[in-house]
């Protein structure tokens, strides 16, 4: 008998559903076998490759595409306990493998409770910068690559707008702490009452006081049953921090306590004692020496790593040079990292931006030009070599003043360091090539004179008085050594302000003005307001360079009758002097025969600078030893000048000899005939200068077209790429090689991303294969718009 009508169509559909209704059972099976090896994961004993670990497929596919087979002692110690839920204080030596230690449990614990996007945030991982969130966001992307996770990096640098459309639907979020808060207070649709895991990478530093007021405050709108993971080379068991986190019972995993030493064994630390005033040209020798190598230098701020940076730049040393702080940015930051990684000789001066967590390949020295604050910074600083079993080297510069103090330090926290000394055949020095450098470059002297105080200033708010005393640093010989005439006069302000910021750790104040996230927004409001609201264009003009930095050398030159020029110092005094004077006041002081800015006159009161009446105090200004040229700012009044074929200066209409005007005729005549071409040339010059409004309207009008149509050519490109394109994807949907799989999450796979999210599957799957197969590498991530686009696309 013949099947009966749209029986032959049923049948091939009913076997479908059956084969997928298969498929979901054995899915099931398989997770629920997973979540029973993870109850039964003895802690005891130790597991050595990461095939013996209980792990879904799609972590274990990860991990053996990026090439990681055995566990490091900190994963094998960490990550058992972590999958079962608990949290964990972990602390091993830099370079070990923490960030894998809590990269594992936090996709594993997700998956096994099968999150999708519909359950919204799943766990945070905060970074204490920017760079390390986007290492961090890199490694997860790559272990990662088959769940189906959303995943999101934020760290600012980009509007808020733009991230608050995609954060709502983000799954793992790692980000820096200051652009966490920001979101969780202003963005409507982030949700985080759902948050399983939270994690802190670094968490002295997350935890220390320069994020203490945003660290609470990202607490307080998280929920308390979750699981948290602090992990660092220098770990915080601060009972009181503990207590800010409600950890609950949580597993001190510390594999290297019992070490002999807190750095790695395979780093050769040794430290050089070179006076300040010799620094700069024992690094010159040593880079001049070490032409074959990968070097980071560490400088106490962004205004030392910028002079050093350029003036080895100027000097031309012959290796490449580069140099990262916080005020970068950000997408400069990422090139440079990208840039330095990639390189196999050369050196990188940087702040402690780059002291924690990042993982330069290959580098092969550290040097410490700047004594660090404390022994921790110094781990973690010397941390940036030696990684994963490498070997590495670091030397630490030092001060006559700082060897006792901060040997002392380093023996307290095993830190084992041999003293060398610098041999004299090799010792260079570039004292006069900076002085040449500064006199014919006021940028550079400039920058000198910055890094200069910001120096001092650094040493003067250090809490280790033991380590760092300012009295003892040849300050003159050091100005010297930066190629200055002098050192820049230094007033130390008493009071209250100053107390607190000398108790306050100096990482802090420091980190505040390199960091993004730190929060010293308050006090750049601060600063905004006092600034006073009149000035003049030679305030301005003054404010602009060297004239808040002046030296001894220069006011020697300046006329016994002390004319005071009265300007914005102190707060008011634009954005660098502002920082200066935070609680450091530099005594105004204008110079003569300063790159042609030479003026005379002590500044004896800060007040000065920020009572009207200074606008309109008398100016003097010397100019290269010739007489002073006394400008008073009440009489101002510009003249316009024309200038003839020889150069001479004339006013435009100056007066003629009477008689030879007379002689001409009736001057009334004279007078109508004169306004008569005034008027056509006045009509002639308009009709010039409308023609040539209409130019430049019309060019705008062109560039505005010639955007729109460059923008819609891109929309079209993008719409064509959402159909045919092939946007990468960082994850994959676990369980789904191939389409006649069972589909887990197939419901939301017909609405909205899901599509892209299927789509994506099957480039990921092609991608893979291709990858396998060797024919295609991992897409390059070059810049931070490449990361984030990343994220975006994954949410389509
Ligand atoms: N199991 C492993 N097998 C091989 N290499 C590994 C393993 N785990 C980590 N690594 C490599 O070791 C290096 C250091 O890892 P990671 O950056 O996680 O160290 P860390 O302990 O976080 O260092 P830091 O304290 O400086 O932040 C990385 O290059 C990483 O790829």
């Amino acid at each position: 008998m013949a099947p009966a009508r749209g029986s032959r169509a049923k049948a091939p559909k009913a076997h479908h559903e059956s084969a997928r209704s298969l498929k979901r059972k054995r899915g099931e099976e398989e997770l629920s076998s997973l979540i029973k090896r993870v109850e039964e994961l003895d802690l005891k004993t130790a597991v050595k490759n990461f095939a013996d670990l209980p792990l879904s497929e799609p972590t274990a596919n990860g991990l053996s595409a990026s090439h990681f087979k055995v566990l490091t002692d900190i994963q094998s110690r960490a990550i058992p306990h972590a999958l079962k839920g608990r949290d964990i204080l972990g602390a091993a030596k830099t370079g070990s493998g923490k960030t894998l230690a809590f990269l594992i449990p936090v996709l594993e614990n997700l998956y096994r409770k099968q999150w999708t996007e519909y359950d919204g945030l799943g766990a945070l991982i905060l970074s204490p910068t920017r760079e390390l969130a986007i290492q961090i966001f890199e490694v997860l992307r790559k272990v990662g690559r088959y769940h189906a996770f959303s995943a999101g990096l934020v760290i600012g640098g980009k509007s808020l707008r733009e991230e608050q459309d995609r954060l709502g639907r983000m799954n793992i979020l790692v980000c820096t702490p200051g652009r966490m808060l920001q979101h969780l207070d202003q963005t409507a649709m982030f949700e985080t009452h759902n948050l399983q895991l939270l994690v802190m990478d670094e968490a002295d530093r997350i935890l220390d006081m320069g994020f203490q007021k945003t660290i609470d405050a990202i607490l307080d709108h998280l929920p308390k049953e979750r699981q948290t993971m602090l992990f660092s080379a220098t770990q915080t068991k601060k009972v009181s921090d503990l207590a800010r986190l409600s950890l609950t019972e949580p597993e001190y995993v510390a594999v290297h306590e019992s070490a002999s030493a807190a750095t790695p064994s395979t780093l050769q630390q040794h430290y050089v004692v070179t006076p300040l005033a010799n620094k700069l040209d024992t690094l010159w020798s040593f880079i001049r020496s070490n032409l074959k190598s990968k070097t980071v230098v560490f400088l106490s701020s962004g205004k030392q790593v910028r002079f050093v940076y350029e003036s080895f730049r100027h000097l031309q040393p012959g290796i490449p040079l580069m140099h990262l702080h916080g005020r970068q940015k950000q997408g400069g930051r990422l090139d440079i990292t990208t840039k330095f990684s990639q390189s196999q000789h050369s050196v990188l001066f940087a702040t402690d931006v780059a002291a924690r967590g990042l993982d330069f390949p290959a580098v092969d020295w550290v040097i410490q030009m700047d004594c660090p604050e404390d022994a921790d910074t110094y781990i973690h600083r010397v941390g940036r070599t030696a990684r994963y079993e490498r070997v590495g080297r670091a030397v630490l510069f030092l001060d006559p003043s700082e060897e006792k103090g901060m040997l002392k330090r380093l023996e307290q926290k095993k830190v084992p360091i041999e003293k060398i000394n610098i041999k004299s055949n090799k010792q260079q020095t570039i004292k006069h090539q900076l002085q040449n450098m500064c006199f014919k470059d006021p940028e550079l002297k400039y920058l000198g004179q910055k890094a200069f105080i910001s120096y001092v200033k650094s040493i003067y708010v250090q809490k280790d008085k033991e380590t760092f005393n300012i009295k003892a640093l040849p300050l003159e010989e050091f100005a010297g050594s930066l190629g200055l005439p002098g050192a820049p006069r230094i007033k130390f302000i008493k009071g209250d302000d100053t107390k607190e910021r000398k108790n306050a750790s100096w990482k802090m104040a420091h980190l505040s003005s390199d960091e993004e996230d730190s929060d010293d927004g308050a006090s750049k409001k601060k600063k905004k307001k006092e600034e006073p609201q009149v000035r003049t264009r030679y305030d301005r003009m003054f404010e602009r360079r060297n004239q808040d930095v002046l030296a001894d050398h220069y006011s020697k030159l300046i006329n016994d009758d002390g004319t005071l020029i009265a300007t914005g110092a102190g707060p008011g005094a634009g954005e660098d002097a502002d920082e200066d004077a935070d609680f450091l006041s530099v005594k105004r002081r204008f110079v003569a025969g300063d790159e042609g800015l030479g003026q005379g006159g002590d500044s004896d009161s800060d007040s000065d600078s920020d009572s009207p009446e200074a606008d309109t105090a008398t100016k003097k200004v010397q100019i290269d030893g010739k007489e002073p040229l006394v400008i008073d700012s009440k009489r101002r009044q510009g003249t316009k000048l024309v200038y003839d074929d020889d150069g001479n200066a004339h006013e435009i209409y100056e007066m003629e000899d009477e008689e030879q005007f007379k002689a001409r005729g009736d001057p009334n005549a004279q007078r109508e005939r004169f306004v008569a071409q005034e008027s056509a040339r006045t009509r002639e010059a308009d009709i010039e200068d409308k023609e040539l409004v209409r130019a430049k309207k019309r060019e705008k009008k062109e560039k505005r077209r010639a955007r729109e149509r460059a923008l819609a050519e891109e929309a079209q490109q993008e719409s064509g790429e959402e159909t045919g394109g092939l946007p990468y994807v960082p994850f994959e949907i676990p369980g789904s090689a191939s389409e006649s799989e069972p589909e887990r999450d197939a419901p939301r796979q017909q609405e909205g991303p899901c599509l892209f999210c299927r789509r994506s599957q099957r480039v990921q799957r092609r991608r893979t294969s291709e990858e396998e197969q060797g024919k295609a590498a991992p897409p390059q991530i070059e810049t931070l718009e490449d990361l984030e686009a990343l994220a975006s696309g994954l949410l389509g």
